[in-house]
């Protein structure tokens, strides 16, 4: 598994602009990037997923820059649940998370194994049922799981996500960052609900302003550092954090 090198990036647009001096992200590391709206959490995602290219500084990934990695590379090395996933095409459930397998294809066609694993990860993300409805006809919540789904059908060893619970009722919401948790691949999500954060993930790079403020392991994710990041008032009660403005 590739670790992920981050050096002095750059990346400005318009008035807004996010600089990472240093940032190393190790094999399996499930990382929580936080921080209000606007601080750049997607925009660092669409950079690490070469989405977005820095004006300057470097991204790799065990030693290779990004900008050397073609694409076929790069879809066995990571996959990206974007913020909104619309499809044009009439695709059903099925289709849509089995896409997820395109980079593992072999002579142009999906396998009995590639068709076996896209069900048993619909049956997960608890929309098996919808498999043969078209995608366009699902909730957004349930579009949402069938996105998961297939991001995790692309078997990734790096797994980059914008807000995977948003849309989501609160029970998939505890499962799938349940799974998350326990994946061996290296997990690093956008999340807003800091209390859900703070229960499943290891590391949290706090963000502000385009800036990072705060790269810290869970025991140091205090009230004080909270109410720094996002100008609210933070107690901590007996296993989770309240907020006041
Ligand atoms: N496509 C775009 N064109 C121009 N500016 C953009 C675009 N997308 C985002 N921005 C701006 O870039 C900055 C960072 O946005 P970004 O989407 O990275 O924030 P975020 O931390 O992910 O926010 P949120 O929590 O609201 O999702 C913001 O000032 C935003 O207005």
């Amino acid at each position: 598994m590739a670790e992920i090198r981050v050096d002095l990036l750059v990346y400005r647009r318009d008035q807004f602009s996010l600089e990472v001096d240093e940032l190393v992200i190790r094999p399996g590391e499930k990382v929580a990037l936080m921080g209000e709206n606007g601080c750049g959490k997607s925009t660092l995602l669409g950079l690490l997923s070469g989405l977005l290219t820095p004006q300057s500084g470097t991204i790799e990934y065990g030693g290779r820059p990004l900008a050397q990695l073609g694409f076929p590379q790069r879809s066995t090395l990571f996959s990206l649940l974007s913020q909104s996933s619309d499809i044009a095409f009439p695709f059903t459930v099925a289709e849509v998370a089995l896409m997820g397998r395109f980079a593992h294809l072999k002579g142009g066609q999906y396998s009995d194994e590639d068709r076996r694993q896209t069900r048993e990860l619909l049956a997960l993300l608890d929309v098996l049922r919808y498999q043969d409805r078209g995608y366009g006809e699902l909730s957004g919540g349930e579009q949402r799981r069938v996105m998961m789904a297939r991001v995790l059908n692309q078997a990734t060893p790096i797994v980059y996500l914008d807000e995977p619970n948003s849309s989501l009722d609160v029970r998939h919401t505890l499962q799938i960052f349940s799974h998350l948790a326990q994946l061996e691949a290296t997990v690093v999500t956008s999340v807003h609900d800091i209390n859900l954060a703070h229960r499943h993930f290891d590391r949290f790079l706090f963000f502000k302003a385009g800036r990072l403020l705060h790269d810290v392991p869970r025991r140091d994710v205090t009230p004080q550092l909270l109410s720094e990041v996002y100008d609210v008032s933070v107690s901590l009660g007996t296993d989770s954090f309240s907020f006041r403005c």
